[in-house]
């Protein structure tokens, strides 16, 4: 009953000799560590145990998980090994609560049908067209808020945790349902303060303001992502699987399912079959349509794999975008220096802006081409604060030469040797054929590979003017291949308007050291802990 280990590969020599396996040890460092979470766990075991690849036992009488270090071969994995690795049971487990989420499918018949349906919304069109100016105006609305609540805290920090998850939520609700979901959850925090009311003060003498109600469907996202952190971290997950339908966050999920259903499909088929397509839901249902003529049958628009598309994917795009922009402001206020470049280099793109002191517009946002700067902030916090990848061996096959049996979980770390610590040493006929005839990627200055160091990303072109390099060295934040994240461009475009916006708007200033902690949430994005701002208004 205690756990087989893969023969060859490294293990905690104390984890085969309970049926626990590693989970005891796992938790006492975590619990003895503030700020160490799973994904911290794993990378430190790939150094304890001294190699690019490992094994972990991380529930009761499981199989090994096999944890890969090492960033020429994940990328492999990702993208060139589709044969051998895919999709496995880590994630459709973790997913469960999203029922029919595509991240849950293995790439087959039923995850290139929901993938049809969503075909337009990375669109440059749709992204461009419809999504920047959505995104445009509702940051600009968090701007609005925070030069209220500026005004009414004088000095004071603030907590901008719950506005920066209202204005994440915004955007992914109106990503699929437009202005048809209703009122701004930012606009009823702005109206709140509308008596000018002087915020109570906390103990650590900050400012705390009143929170607004808010829609439903936002605690249903919350509820569901708890349930995804529960899964992941759960010494029982087959028991986990069985126990989440009857748990009152399950109930709350299909709740919500039924309501967008009843509030939000009903009104978009209209709009399609009038020709009318605007936000995502749209675009969706048209090739439900389109597909059905097709094939000669009628459009299932209530299908439940597009239902668990809307909540699955506002969860995969809330809370991880939501927690780089957190760590963004973090960064920028820790490193005024920083702030100052990000601050100089927008101010260097939209000189008209600056001229006519007000806001670059959405056109010119959309006009513009790389601010280096920028791009190099926004890579750099990813790299520090990465979401993890996993694969499912798909057949008996090998990693650097072990062999791996069929229905193996590996996880990709994004976060260990070769992004945050020097890459470990690897023979050349180690590595996988495919790995072997491509060029090795480039590597990271070995000095200063843990620190927060934008420039990293930056280089001098011919003519010598500074350019961003997104291959620069090790970055796997959004995974590779064709199982990479689906939503990276709009991402990025969320990130870039949000960041451009409020470094415009504000200088941050400092906070004081007890509100300033790097600490992480312990879920399963990398979250931080808390996020305090004092934001002085600008233009
Ligand atoms: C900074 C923000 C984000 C980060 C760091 C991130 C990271 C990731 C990572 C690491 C994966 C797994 C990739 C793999 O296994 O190789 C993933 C998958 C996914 N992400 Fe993102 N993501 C972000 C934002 C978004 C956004 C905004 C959306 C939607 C609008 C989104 C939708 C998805 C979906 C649907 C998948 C599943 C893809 C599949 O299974 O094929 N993500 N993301």
């Amino acid at each position: 009953i205690c756990p087989k280990p893969i023969p060859g590969i490294p293990y905690n020599a104390s984890a085969i000799r309970s049926p626990l396996g590693d989970v005891p040890g796992m938790i006492r460092d975590i619990t003895s560590t503030p700020g160490l979470y799973f994904n911290d766990w794993c990378a430190k075991q790939s150094q304890k145990l001294n190699s690019p690849l490992c094994q972990v036992f991380l529930t009761p009488f499981s199989k090994p998980i096999l944890l890969l270090a090492d960033y020429d071969e994940a990328l492999d994995i990702g993208s060139r090994r589709t044969d051998d690795f895919d999709r496995g049971t880590f994630m459709a487990d973790s997913f469960a609560a999203f029922g029919n989420f595509h991240t849950r499918m293995p790439t087959g018949p039923e995850f290139k049908a929901s993938r049809r349906w969503l075909q337009d919304l990375m669109a440059p069109s749709f992204l461009n067209g419809f999504v920047a100016p959505t995104t445009y105006a509702l940051v600009s609305r968090l701007v609005e808020l925070w030069r209220t609540k500026a005004r009414l805290a004088g000095d004071k920090p603030f907590s901008a945790g719950t506005d920066l998850d209202r204005a994440n939520f915004d955007i992914m609700a109106r990503f699929f349902f437009g202005e048809h979901f209703g009122r701004s959850s930012i606009d009823a925090q702005i109206e709140l303060l509308s008596d000018e009311k002087a915020p109570e003060v906390g103990p650590r003498g900050e400012a705390v303001f009143p929170e607004g109600a808010i829609d439903s469907v936002f605690y249903t996202l919350h509820d569901a992502g708890r349930t995804v952190t529960q899964m992941m971290t759960s010494l029982w997950p087959k028991l986990t699987l069985h126990w989440i339908p009857w748990t009152a966050g399950y109930r709350r999920i299909q709740a919500t399912k039924r309501q967008l259903t009843r509030d939000q499909v009903q009104k978009s088929i209209k709009r399609v079959r009038a020709g009318e397509k605007s936000a995502g839901i749209d675009y969706m249902l048209s090739r439900e349509l389109a597909v059905a003529e097709q094939e000669g049958r009628e459009p299932d628009f209530y299908n439940d794999m597009i239902m668990a598309e809307f909540l699955g994917i506002a969860y995969a795009g809330m809370d991880t975008t939501e927690a780089n922009i957190s760590w963004a402001l973090k960064f920028v206020i820790k490193h005024p220096k920083v702030q100052e470049n990000l601050r100089h280099a927008l101010h260097s793109a939209y000189p008209l802006a600056v001229q006519e002191n007000r806001l670059p517009t959405v056109a010119e946002f959309l006009r513009s081409t790389s601010i280096p700067y920028l791009d190099a902030l926004i890579e750099e916090t990813i790299r520090l604060h990465p979401v993890l990848s996993t694969r499912d061996a798909i057949r008996d096959t090998e990693i650097l030469g072990h062999h791996v049996p069929k229905g193996t979980t590996v996880f990709l770390l994004p976060n260990g040797p070769s992004f945050l610590s020097p890459p470990f040493p690897i023979a050349e006929n180690k590595r996988s054929s495919t790995t072997r005839v491509v060029k090795p990627s480039k590597k990271w200055n070995e000095t200063d590979m843990a620190s927060f160091n934008p420039e990293r990303w930056l280089v001098r072109n011919a003519q010598r003017d500074v350019e961003f390099d997104s291959t620069a060295g090790p970055q796997s934040g959004f995974g590779h291949g064709p199982r990479a994240c689906w939503g990276k461009r709009e991402a990025y475009l969320r990130m870039r308007i949000a960041l451009t916006l409020l470094v415009w708007s504000f200088d941050f200033l400092e906070v004081p050291e007890s509100m300033s902690s790097m600490v992480a949430r312990p879920v399963f994005v990398h979250t931080p802990e808390e996020i305090f701002i004092r934001p002085r208004p600008r233009v």
